[in-house]
């Protein structure tokens, strides 16, 4: 290390040091690093100096920017080395002096905030190699390590090193590849690297993520606070004066949360925010007006806010990072109007944004200049824009970077221009202040996650039911179960329930907090079963699902990459399946074509028939019982809304109605308790035969080592399906693999087609 450069560091620190002393300023500390995990940059060394090879000396190291402070300790003298903030070329920019709170002339009398920064050194200690190249603060390289994310992923590791340098970033990639981390860490390493906010000042919004749904939003920012989290719970900041933890290690000291010492928790140093419909306006409105540096939000609720928060729409024209997230899905999702409200204000107040007029074209030379002169401007402003998603168009990717191409012919968007008409047009408004976005496509061939094996059953409508139950025996897991409506879902939820199934239904008119219930049961509760609509398609992160099941076919290609995308996630295996009914195939064909891919590519699961006999008769009585419930609820219903609507109006009610309920021998009501009987008869049924095994052919429950399939091998191996007894254990994936194999060995393949026919359309089960 060149003795100059520290010493003149050293210096610095004294000049620092002095001024502290006669000032009761507030004082932050700059990051901590151990020697090894300091900036360093290799010299390189002149040839003329002729100490290549041989010399003992393999390569020489220097670093800037570092203060080194001694301290005194019970062991002697201690180095300490504190890194001056750690920027993107973009933070320099705007912010000289490294504090963008607007509080660097902080009121005399505020506390001290101390960090503790345990000794993290990735270098040496080879605790995240995988992430060396990348410049994140040593706060963010410490959470990634406490939550086990040993390596970036794909997206991550291909599109840091741009928006890390302060470029704009349009990134597609698989699902569960994890995007969120890939917009989310350069936002947190910027927010993380300048001093952590006072406690007496408000903090200004720097990052707005927008996502379609309540639940994306939520899980968004609930990631992303982990990650603040884990942060500040391995640092270890404190008021002045508080009492010092010792010990603090890699893994953590407990924070003062955890202890309860809150009086001396300053503020996070990075504070994340959700705001989304369905849940209390006034206290996301507090939160606002606290101030939070992360806000993540859907549209339609952002947009409400907005309309009567001024300060919050200043804040947004003074954005650092803007994100879409799932942009394509916004649009669906009907937020388009709002979303172009809040795109508008965070358009360059300056100067009119230009659109490509595609009507004409540049000459070679006229664009060459024009790029030259683009180049030369570099970035326009501070604000970043992420754009990420699993399935954005080759056509509106190559339509966003054109728009910074042809430059001659300029049309020009104005903030009060007609409303945008289609995402293409949307999108092409966003202000991107990078000349050039960086464009990273990672989207697999065909939509599909090399992790994901797809699969299908065909069946008529009718019998889906039974073949989802058979599937829900036969696979035990956690599955997803996708349906186009809210009525579907409506139908299907009973049904499974008595049949034994734990299921939970997932759709928009249910209430927000019973939407988040749902989902956390689902997540918590093994073997169970979400019956969801569309919402649950995107973005959604939830831990394990074994089984994505399109009940119901999906209307785009998209939506049947998003849905597929609950499974397979951060490269673990999953599972999906189409359940294809005779008219749904043409659509099933539609749709693979879209993706470049052929019907014929998706193999059928295979069914043990027998066994689908043996269910046939459980769901039918499902299907009468459920029937005759809904009927006697829709009576009562009935009867109390006539009353009700009555007692409003202040009609009088015929004496034989208001009676009817009383009156023993009135036929209606001999013939309500034969109905009730008949119920009470079918229920206790139905719950003989759940509780009965259901056996496969040749299986002798009796006598388990004998019959055409003994089973105690299985049994002892602990290989055995619980409710199908004889069955193997299988996943449902391998099933699908073993039916291949078997129809591509053995069967001729015009033999496997008719016979596929044959039992495809025979049907199964009929509703009585
Ligand atoms: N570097 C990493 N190492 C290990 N796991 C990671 C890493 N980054 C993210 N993850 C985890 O991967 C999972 C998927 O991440 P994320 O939800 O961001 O995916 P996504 O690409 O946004 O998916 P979708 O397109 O479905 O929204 C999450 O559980 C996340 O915690």
């Amino acid at each position: 290390m060149p003795s100059s450069d520290v010493s003149r560091k050293a210096g610095l620190k004294r000049k620092l040091s002095n001024r502290l002393k006669t000032s009761s300023r507030k004082k932050f500390k700059v990051q901590e690093r151990s020697a090894d995990d300091l900036p360093w940059k290799t010299v390189r060394i002149p040839t003329e100096a002729g100490l290549q090879g041989g010399e003992g000396i393999l390569e020489l190291e220097e670093v800037e920017d570092v203060e080194v402070i001694y301290e005194a300790t019970e062991g002697g003298r201690v180095a300490k080395f504190h890194v001056i903030e750690n920027k993107t070329p973009r933070d320099e920019e705007r912010d000289p002096d490294g504090d963008e709170t607007g509080h660097a002339e902080a009121a005399d009398n505020e506390p001290i905030i101390v960090e503790d920064l345990p000794e993290f050194d990735c270098k040496s200690a080879k605790l995240l190699p995988e992430w060396q190249e990348f410049p994140l603060h040593v706060k963010v390289k410490m959470a990634l390590h406490s939550k086990g994310f040993s390596t970036p992923t794909a997206i991550q590791s291909a599109s840091l090193p741009f928006s890390l340098s302060g470029r704009d970033v349009i990134g597609v990639a698989q699902t569960g590849s994890g995007k969120t981390l890939a917009y989310g860490l350069p936002i947190l390493h910027h927010l993380v690297s300048r001093p952590r906010p006072s406690p007496s000042h408000k903090r200004p919004l720097r990052a707005l993520i927008l996502a379609p749904t309540r639940e994306l939003a939520l899980q968004v920012s609930s990631h992303l606070n982990d990650i603040s989290y884990s942060m500040e719970r391995l640092t270890n900041a404190r008021l002045s004066g508080a009492s010092t933890k010792e010990g603090s290690s890699m893994e953590g000291s407990p924070s003062e949360a955890e202890t309860g010492k809150e009086a001396n928790k300053p503020p996070p140093h990075v504070s994340v925010a959700a705001i989304v419909g369905g849940m209390s306006s006034q206290k996301q409105r507090r939160l606002l007006d606290r101030g939070v540096d992360i806000l993540v939000a859907t549209p339609g609720r952002l947009w409400d806010i907005l309309q009567d928060d001024d300060e919050l729409a200043q804040e947004i024209r003074n954005l650092r990072f803007l994100v879409l997230d799932e942009a394509d899905r916004m649009i669906e999702a009907g937020h388009f109007a709002e979303l172009e409200n809040i795109l508008r204000l965070t358009l360059k107040e300056t100067q009119d944004e230009e659109i490509p007029d595609d009507t004409k074209t540049n000459s070679g030379a006229q664009q060459k200049a024009e790029d030259e002169e683009d180049s030369k401007r570099g970035v326009k402003d501070d604000l970043q824009t992420f754009v990420f998603s699993a399935t954005l168009s080759k056509d509106l990717q190559r339509n966003l970077k054109k728009k910074f191409r042809p430059k001659g012919n300029k049309k020009h968007y104005k903030r009060d221009q007609a409303p945008a008409t289609t995402l293409d047009d949307l999108l092409l408004r966003l202000d991107f202040r990078d000349p050039d976005p960086q464009v990273i496509d990672l989207s697999p061939a065909g939509g599909v996650v090399s992790t994901l094996q797809e699969a299908k059953i065909e069946c008529l409508s009718g019998d889906k039911d039974l073949y989802l139950y058979y599937f829900l025996l036969r696979y035990p897991g956690k599955s997803l179960v996708f349906l186009s409506s809210i009525d579907g879902i409506r139908r299907l939820m009973p049904l499974v329930e008595l049949l034994n199934i734990k299921a939970f239904p997932l759709h928009s008119q249910l209430e927000q907090r019973q939407r988040l219930k749902n989902l956390d049961r689902f997540t918590k509760t093994p073997n169970s079963v979400l019956l969801a609509t569309d919402i649950a398609a995107r973005g959604l992160d939830i831990p394990a699902v074994d089984h994505v099941i399109h009940f119901q076919i999906p209307r785009t290609a998209d939506t049947y990459i998003h849905r597929n995308g609950r499974t397979a996630r951060a490269m673990r295996k999953g599972f999906g399946m189409l359940m294809v009914a005779p008219d749904e195939r043409r659509v099933v064909k539609v749709l693979l074509n879209s993706l470049g891919r052929e019907e014929t590519e998706i193999p059928e699961i295979s069914v043990e028939l027998s066994m689908l006999d043996k269910l046939k008769y459980r769901v039918q009585l499902a299907k009468k019982i459920e029937i005759a419930q809904h009927k006697v609820k829709k009576t009562k219903h009935d009867r109390n809304w006539i009353k009700e609507t009555a007692d409003v109006l202040g009609v009088e009610l015929d004496s034989d109605f208001v009676s009817d309920s009383e009156d023993e021998n009135k036929p209606s009501n001999k013939r309500r308790k034969a109905q009730d009987r008949e119920m009470a008869a079918m229920k206790a049924e139905l719950k003989d035969l759940l509780s009965q095994p259901l056996l496969a052919k040749g299986i002798s429950a009796k006598y388990i080592t004998s019959g055409a399939r003994p089973i105690a091998d299985d049994l002892l191996a602990g290989q055995y399906n619980e409710t199908m007894l004889g069955l193997q254990k299988a996943e449902a994936g391998s099933e699908v693999a073993a039916v291949k194999q078997k129809k591509e060995a053995k069967v001729p393949k015009a033999a496997v087609k008719k016979e596929e026919m044959e039992e495809e359309w025979r049907g199964a089960s009929t509703v009585e």
